[in-house]
């Protein structure tokens, strides 16, 4: 069985579309199946409003090439993420840029969307990451994630950091909350970003495929009682 993750976001100007396709690479190196895919502008007129075809070149090379799945169906014209996606993959992996220092409006209300699989508890105890992009070093890089994970607490997801697991994160900034760009002047090296963001999603990766094989039909062994006891 292959393990399906989502990689959804929302990026006005291309740094999380960045770190998204990083987060995707890391996953599919790792063995998961990867939709990848933008949230829809909310108004026609708002931000830049046309999403640009999301590429998978840019990492680093040093992964074997995926296979990502990014909706444009071969034209050109990428699907934007729907709920359906959501119900398809076992783990998500989500990316916003910091907007005062929360999540931007139109991936929270594309997550708004999600209530009626949050009810049939569909999106429960599915592995979750995030990863976000702010202007100023300080300007709210964790609080959007902490933010956001207000809302995966609320479906019971299982919230996978990096935390402090690898030398990517350091190299990246060294957020362990999720990977994280400072994309104002004075900002970090984003190729360094981008290897944190590809740890990200291939820890992810990791993670679900480990409670799959944890949770597959095979009967679970119980431990032999030690005679004498
Ligand atoms: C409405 C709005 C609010 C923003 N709020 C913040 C903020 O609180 N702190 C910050 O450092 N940058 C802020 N920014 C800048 C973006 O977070 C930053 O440019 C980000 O890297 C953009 O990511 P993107 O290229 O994926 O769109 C804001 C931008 C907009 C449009």
């Amino acid at each position: 069985m292959t393990t399906k993750i989502a990689v959804i976001y929302y990026s006005a100007t291309g740094t999380v579309r960045a770190l998204a396709e990083a987060v995707a690479d890391g996953a599919a190196s790792a063995g998961a199946e990867i939709r990848l895919r933008p949230v829809a502008e909310l108004t026609a007129g708002g931000g830049n409003g046309t999403v640009t075809e999301p590429t998978t070149e840019g990492g680093n090379g040093a992964v074997a090439k995926p296979t990502i799945d990014v909706g444009n169906g071969g034209n050109g014209a990428v699907a934007p993420a729907s709920v359906e996606d959501l119900a398809w993959a076992d783990a998500y992996a989500f990316g916003t840029p910091s907007r005062f220092g929360t999540p931007a409006a139109p991936l929270k209300h594309f997550l708004d969307q999600a209530v009626g699989l949050w009810r049939e508890g569909v999106l429960a105890d599915k592995p979750v990451t995030a990863f976000t992009s702010a202007h100023n070093r300080h300007g709210g890089n964790e609080a959007t994630l902490l933010s956001l994970a207000n809302v995966f607490y609320h479906w019971g997801a299982l919230i996978v950091p990096p935390g402090y697991t690898d030398t990517a994160v350091y190299a990246g900034g060294g957020n362990p909350y999720g990977a994280s760009a400072v994309s104002g002047p004075g900002g970090d090296d984003l190729d360094a970003v981008l290897g944190a963001a590809r740890y990200q999603g291939a820890r992810l990766a990791r993670t679900a495929i480990r409670l799959q094989a944890g949770t597959s039909s095979r009967p679970v062994e119980t431990e032999a009682v030690p005679s004498g006891a």
